[in-house]
Order: C-alpha cells, then sequence, then structure tokens
C-alpha cells in the first residue's frame, strides 16, 4: 500500500480521504495520528496559497509524500466571505454551530433563494521531497439554506444546499456527497495528475 500524508486536524476532512483514496489502495494517515505534529500558520491570501503552504511543511518535516486541503465557504452576496477564513469566522475557537450561525445571521435579510448563491471550494497540494509541488481546485455549487437541516457533514453542511441535488449536504449520505462534494472533485482531478 502506498502510504500518504493528509495534512490535517480536521476529522471530517480525514473521514472524506480515507473514504476516498483507501479503495484506491493508499494507506491514509493524517495530523491526527502524530503527537508531536506542528502547526501551520494559514498566512496566505487563497486557498491555494494556504495548501500549498500546509503540504510544504508537512512534507518537509515528515519527509513523505503529503497533501493539504484548504477549503472552505464562498458567499457571493458576501464578497466571497467567509472564504479562507472560514474555519475562524466566528472566532479563533473554530466553533462549526457558530460559524453557520454568523452566516445565518448576516443573510438573516435575504430571502430570495437567488440573492444566496454561494460554492464549497477545495483547493489541493501535493508535495514530496525533492519535487516541485502540484495544486488542484474543485468547488460546489449551491444556495444558502434559511436554517440547518441533516446530520452528516461537517461545517457549514447543514446550511449548504447543493444546486445539484436541491437538498443540504447534511441531509446527503456520505456516498452521495464524496461523488459531488468539491473535496471529490478536486481530489479525481488530483489521482489524474499523480496516477
Ligand atoms: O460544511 C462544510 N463541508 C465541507 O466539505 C467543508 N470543507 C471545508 N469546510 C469549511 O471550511 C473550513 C476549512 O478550513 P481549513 O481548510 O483551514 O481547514 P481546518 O482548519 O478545519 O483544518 P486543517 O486542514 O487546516 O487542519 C472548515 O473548517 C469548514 O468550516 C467545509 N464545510
Ligand atoms: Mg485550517
Amino acid at each position: 500500500m502506498t502510504e500518504i500524508i493528509i495534512a490535517t486536524k480536521n476529522t471530517g476532512k480525514v473521514r472524506e480521504f480515507k473514504a476516498l483514496l483507501e479503495p484506491l489502495g493508499y494507506n491514509v494517515i493524517s495530523l491526527l495520528d502524530f503527537t508531536d505534529s506542528i502547526d501551520v500558520e494559514e498566512t496566505g491570501a487563497t486557498f491555494v496559497e494556504n495548501a500549498i503552504l500546509k503540504a510544504e511543511a508537512i512534507a518537509n518535516a515528515y519527509h513523505k509524500r503529503t497533501i493539504a486541503d484548504d477549503s472552505g465557504l464562498e458567499i457571493d452576496y458576501l464578497n466571497g466571505e467567509p472564504g479562507v477564513y472560514s474555519a475562524r469566522y466566528a472566532g479563533l475557537h473554530k466553533d462549526d454551530k457558530d460559524n453557520l450561525n454568523k452566516v445565518l445571521e448576516k443573510l438573516s435579510t435575504v430571502h430570495n433563494q437567488q440573492d444566496r448563491t454561494a460554492r464549497f471550494v477545495c483547493a489541493l497540494a501535493i508535495s514530496s521531497p525533492g519535487e516541485a509541488t502540484k495544486t488542484v481546485l474543485g468547488t460546489c455549487e449551491g444556495y444558502i439554506a434559511e436554517q440547518p437541516s441533516g446530520e452528516n457533514g461537517f461545517g457549514y453542511d447543514p446550511i449548504f444546499i447543493v444546486k445539484e441535488k436541491m437538498k443540504t449536504m447534511a441531509s446527503l449520505s456520505s456516498e452521495e456527497k464524496n461523488n459531488i462534494s468539491h473535496r471529490a472533485m478536486a481530489l479525481k482531478k488530483l489521482i489524474e495528475l499523480i496516477k
């Protein structure tokens, strides 16, 4: 089995990467498997810049092939917010519920669905010792719901209505999400690039 590090501490992401990569023969390890893992500051202005920062820092620290994911939600009415600040939108304590409530609050006067358009974006960077870093981008279009629904997924999934399904991401099964998500789209491109 080919071992690959996913440079994340986000349990939702780890679960999805395992489901997507293990059937292809990859042994997925994440920063949750290291007791001494380093924290990489996300100082980039874009998802791609942050994914590169995380992938290169972890590949250099552990001398192994590493994929990093920087992702988030872009809401058109809010000029692209929360964007790269998605994880820490309501503060550095990084609470999913507080983050999605802040979004609902900011859109509380906007009732026309056409004014609530949004997309999930996922940038992946892959860094291997001695090789140039490669990046890809995946997106998933939708709308912000007026209230949360669904129990699956993580983050903003309960308030993100997937355009293709007209259901919230959190109402989809993990198999359905992993067929259409921003992360799945990006990973498909990355696998083409590295195989
Ligand atoms: O509902 C969601 N479904 C998704 O599929 C999804 N993907 C990303 N996000 C949001 O965007 C932040 C990423 O920020 P992020 O890339 O910096 O990750 P993170 O800080 O959570 O972990 P790490 O990978 O940096 O260790 C996350 O925390 C979430 O709030 C998602 N929300
Ligand atoms: Mg982060």
